[in-house]
């Protein structure tokens, strides 16, 4: 009993009571401070009108715009919380001074640090935290969530505005689409197409790229450029007629011969994004099509890139279809699979040309697709009404070296080309001359442009080089115009030595790669005849049944 009285007695004293009645009275405190505040946000929520912007919705007011948008606030730049990043979220990213203020850099500065071009810092809104900005009379609060598979949702931007009604925010997500879209004049912006989330993940902006950089047999860049357009403009003839508004290109042809060039021209000049999809990634399923298909905006470029390694590498064909691809000798030994994903793409033809023309496909969106080898194409996917207009592609003539020559040096007289792309306020004079200062490359006079420009095309053997190839000879010598034509010569004869090597090379490894597989083959023919007969010679009444 005493035993029971001592332990009890410190319990009794008056410590422990204070000491809980402390407890007690920091414990009700803090409940109640919870609940209030708590009560208080549900009280300030209810007066808010809240969008949520998800990743979904990307190509149409997705968080890129708002993001643009949001960098270019100056009060976002007084934001205590930011992410940092080297990527150009627009030609006006908010950069930091040296003095450590944020600010507005229009700054297009070509200096070299650590043979690095300087590049802007922007800020972006950090995730998971609310910030607030004043906006046109209003307070809204923003905020970022990341992407949460677990949860099924992607990144989301959510913004709340106390108004009484939407038009506030309407306004901010009209704004922030011109500002953007007012970007988008100078830049092309590319989406990919992303094969965890079936949606389009934004993956920077290009510089646009002037269609007279592009070299190609006269006539044909017209034609396609013009083609394009009078697609556009003709949507009310199309529903007139019943005929689904979408067009297809098709460019074929030898590699680096200028066809993914071509259609980032193509998208510049049309101020159209470009939605880039790669049938043979990781992933890629016909349901993820079919949802990225119908999640595409109505006026874009559709690119599918090296239809033909879909094929071959990702594409699993159904029974139905019709054509015949060229299976590579790695995976002909009966396996669909492909080594590199894991045969992880389970994309059927037949669901490829559903996603490509079924219901849910955008109307209005300009396809594209290139390929290195037209032959491999089933011909349901090459048909007109899904590849209306084909462009072949070859090695370089001689007209077209004389023009890459042209273009790519300096000449007194002829317009450079890089002209078109000269941003506003700039004369037509100054990008140029910084490039020339640059490099330090001399200033051709037009007889000499002439003359060399036409030395060098005579030295290029017809339909032999990649128009690649020329450019990578010109840019090793892009100080040495006139070197460049005294030695072209010669790099045409090293090329062929070269380019006879690696056929050489490739021939002995398939003919390895060939005899590999009839050794195999032969010896799983003679693994069955022998399981054949010991099958036979255990049950000698199963080969009479
Ligand atoms: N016709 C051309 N005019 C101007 N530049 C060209 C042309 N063809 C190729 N080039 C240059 O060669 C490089 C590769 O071109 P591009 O990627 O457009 O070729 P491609 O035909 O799409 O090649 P691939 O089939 O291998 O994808 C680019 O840097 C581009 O500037």
């Amino acid at each position: 009993m005493d035993k029971v009285k001592n332990l009890l007695s410190p319990l009794a004293s008056g410590t422990i009571n204070d000491t809980l009645k402390l407890v007690v009275i920091g414990g009700t405190m803090e409940t109640a401070r919870r609940a209030s505040v708590s009560a208080w946000n549900g009280f300030v929520d209810s007066f808010f009108l809240t969008a949520h912007f998800s990743q979904e919705d990307y190509p149409v007011s997705g968080p890129p715009q708002l993001i643009h948008w949001l960098s270019k606030q100056p009060a976002w730049g007084r934001s205590r919380e930011f992410d940092i990043t080297t990527r150009t979220v627009g030609r006006n990213a908010v950069t930091q001074s040296t003095t450590g203020d944020l600010l507005v850099d229009d700054d297009e500065d070509d200096t070299l640090v650590h043979g690095h071009k300087k590049r802007k810092v922007a800020f972006e809104p950090s995730p998971e935290t609310t910030h607030t900005i004043y906006y046109r009379g209003h307070w809204l609060r923003i905020t970022r969530t990341k992407r949460n598979k677990d949860y099924g949702h992607a990144s989301e931007l959510k913004i709340s505005v106390v108004a009484r009604n939407n038009a506030i925010l309407k306004q901010l997500v009209l704004e922030a689409k011109r500002e953007y879209e007012k970007d988008a004049e100078h830049r092309v912006h590319i989406y990919m197409a992303d094969t965890t989330w079936g949606c389009w993940t934004w993956a920077g902006a290009r510089q646009k790229r002037p269609m007279s950089s592009i070299v190609l047999e006269p006539g044909v860049k017209d034609m396609i450029l013009a083609d394009c357009k009078d697609f556009l403009y003709s949507e009310d003839w199309y529903a007139e007629r019943g005929i689904p508004f979408r067009r297809g290109y098709l460019l074929h042809g030898v590699p680096g011969s200028g066809k993914t060039s071509l259609i980032h021209s193509i998208a510049g000049e049309l101020g159209l994004d470009i939605y880039v999809v790669s049938l043979s990634a990781k992933g890629m399923s016909d349901n993820k099509l079919t949802k990225l298909m119908g999640r595409v905006p109505s006026r874009c470029i559709l690119l599918l890139e090296d239809l033909d390694a879909a094929f071959t590498r990702g594409v699993s064909r159904d029974e139905k279809s019709t054509g015949a691809p060229i299976t590579p000798i790695g995976l002909m030994h009966g396996s669909k699979k492909d080594p590199d994903n894991d045969g992880e793409s389970t994309l059927s033809l037949s669901g490829l040309l559903n996603s490509l023309d079924g219901v849910a496909a955008a109307e209005g969106r300009l396809l594209f697709a290139t390929t290195n080898h037209i032959e491999r194409l089933d011909p349901a996917l090459s048909r007109p009404g899904r590849m209306d207009v084909w462009i072949n592609f070859k090695n370089a003539t001689k007209w077209q070296a004389e023009e890459i020559f042209k273009n790519f040096f300096p000449c007194k007289a002829l317009e450079p080309p890089i002209q078109s792309t000269s941003q506003e306020g700039e004369t037509a004079e100054q990008k140029p001359k910084a490039k020339r200062k640059a490099c330090s490359v001399p200033i051709l006079e037009e007889a000499e442009m002439i003359d060399l420009s036409k030395r060098f095309a005579d030295a290029i053997p017809e339909d032999e080089m990649s128009v690649a190839a020329l450019q990578g000879y010109l840019l090793r010598n892009k100080t040495r115009p006139k070197e460049a034509v005294e030695e072209v010569a010669e790099w045409v004869i090293k090329e062929r030595e070269m380019r006879e090597k690696l056929k050489k090379e490739k021939e002995e490894r398939e003919a390895k790669e060939r005899k590999e597989l009839q050794e195999r083959e032969r010896k799983e023919r003679e693994e069955k005849t022998v399981k054949e007969v010991c099958i036979s010679s255990v049950h000698p009444a199963s080969s009479h049944v």
